[in-house]
């Protein structure tokens, strides 16, 4: 019988994450988790060890279900693959509207403390402004001491630079309206710019969804999310974790490094998908957040190999050995091997499929 986790409801929209895996390793039976609902879902575990794959496997089966929409923050270019598959659209370099920002994220982003002159202009500018350039002529004209001007401008110069920031930005109504979803490559951006984009998207997401101006249930994808939880795009992800179940928009957090996540992260997640975790500190951190199942039971049921996963699961209160699913789109983040880059070979897991 195939059961689906994470469901509160009898029937609905659900997708393939894998199958039961025994203890002799041999595959039982089928397991799907519900998209029906909002959801907080957290997928961890030691790098090499399947995380972006099992993100993918998601983002496929997100694709296919109807009325949901999966927005991909891809710091890696590991998702970029999905380009080649009908209905998905990839952004390479998204651009965001400046005013996507709240002011207050602005001085976090260039690191001014809003209590000081400068941090201050640029506060007022992004008040008063909804484009870059508006916000350079705010600070230019800003009757101001002619250091905090000039030091403002500076910080200003730097957003610039990223090239991320422009009138036509990304809008979250663009995000949702690709038939199966959106992967927005941020793999050209230092942390700073990529997070200025996560967190423009991930407050215009739940933004619409107050609004109820999109119709389809956005679920957010943040790989390697340790970098945006740790980052500007922060309150805006906290927001989802605490807050969008009601207006329905989902999370799924990937991360190698559970511990530095924020301890609501982990408790609010309502379904973990675990790949092996050597750190003491990792295990504890989850430990930590669910005690309830998480006791004894993950280190008794570690995964061994890429692609294995302990599944836990708050709607039933369970916890299951599952293998994950084979991709059906290229997985674009496996690490190449010299030995492969000698015979001209590469590593991806469809390619060595195809030669089986
Ligand atoms: N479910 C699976 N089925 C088959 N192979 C898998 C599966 N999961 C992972 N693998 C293999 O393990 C490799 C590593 O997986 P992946 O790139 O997802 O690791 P990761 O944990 O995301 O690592 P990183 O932190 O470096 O991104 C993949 O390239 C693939 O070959």
């Amino acid at each position: 019988m195939t059961e689906v986790l994470g469901r509160t409801r009898d029937e609905g929209i659900s997708g393939h994450l894998g199958h039961y895996r025994a203890r002799d390793g041999s595959a039982g039976a089928p397991v799907r988790i519900d998209f029906d609902g909002p959801h907080v879902s957290l997928v961890v575990g030691k790098r090499g060890y399947g995380k972006s794959y099992t993100l993918g496997v998601l983002v496929e089966e997100l694709a296919d279900a109807k009325g949901v929409a999966p927005v991909v923050a891809d710091p890696m270019g590991a998702f970029t693959t999905f380009g080649g598959v009908s209905g998905f659209e990839v952004v390479s370099e998204p651009r965001v509207s400046a005013d996507a920002l709240p002011p207050r994220a602005w001085c976090d982003l260039l690191g001014l403390d809003h209590e000081r002159p400068t941090g201050s202009l640029v506060w007022r500018a992004a008040t008063e402004s909804n484009t870059l350039a508006g916000m350079n002529d705010f600070v230019s004209n800003a009757e101001a001491n002619s250091a905090t001007c000039r030091a403002a401008r500076n910080h200003l110069a730097l957003a610039e630079s990223w090239d991320i920031f422009s009138p036509d930005g990304l809008t979250a109504e663009q995000c949702v309206e690709p038939e199966s979803g959106i992967v927005l490559d941020c793999s050209g951006y230092d942390e700073s710019a990529m997070n200025a984009v996560v967190r423009a998207v991930a407050e215009d997401l739940y933004r619409v969804r107050i609004a109820e101006s999109v119709r389809k249930l956005p679920w957010l994808v943040v790989d390697e999310a340790h970098a945006f939880f740790g980052g500007v795009a922060a309150p805006a992800l906290r927001t989802i974790v605490t807050r969008g179940r009601r207006p329905g928009v989902s999370l799924v957090a990937a991360t190698q490094r559970p511990a530095v996540l924020p301890e609501v992260a982990v408790s609010q997640s309502d379904l973990l998908v675990a790949h092996r975790l050597t750190s003491r500190n990792d295990r504890d951190a989850l430990a930590n957040a669910r005690p309830a199942y998480m006791q004894g039971s993950f280190t008794d049921r570690m995964p061994e190999t890429p692609g294995s996963a302990v599944v836990v699961d708050d709607a039933t209160e369970s916890v299951h050995a599952v293998r994950i699913r084979k991709r059906r789109v290229e997985h674009g983040g496996g690490s190449p091997s010299a030995s492969n880059v000698c015979s001209g070979e590469t590593n991806s897991p469809v390619t060595e499929l195809r030669k089986g």
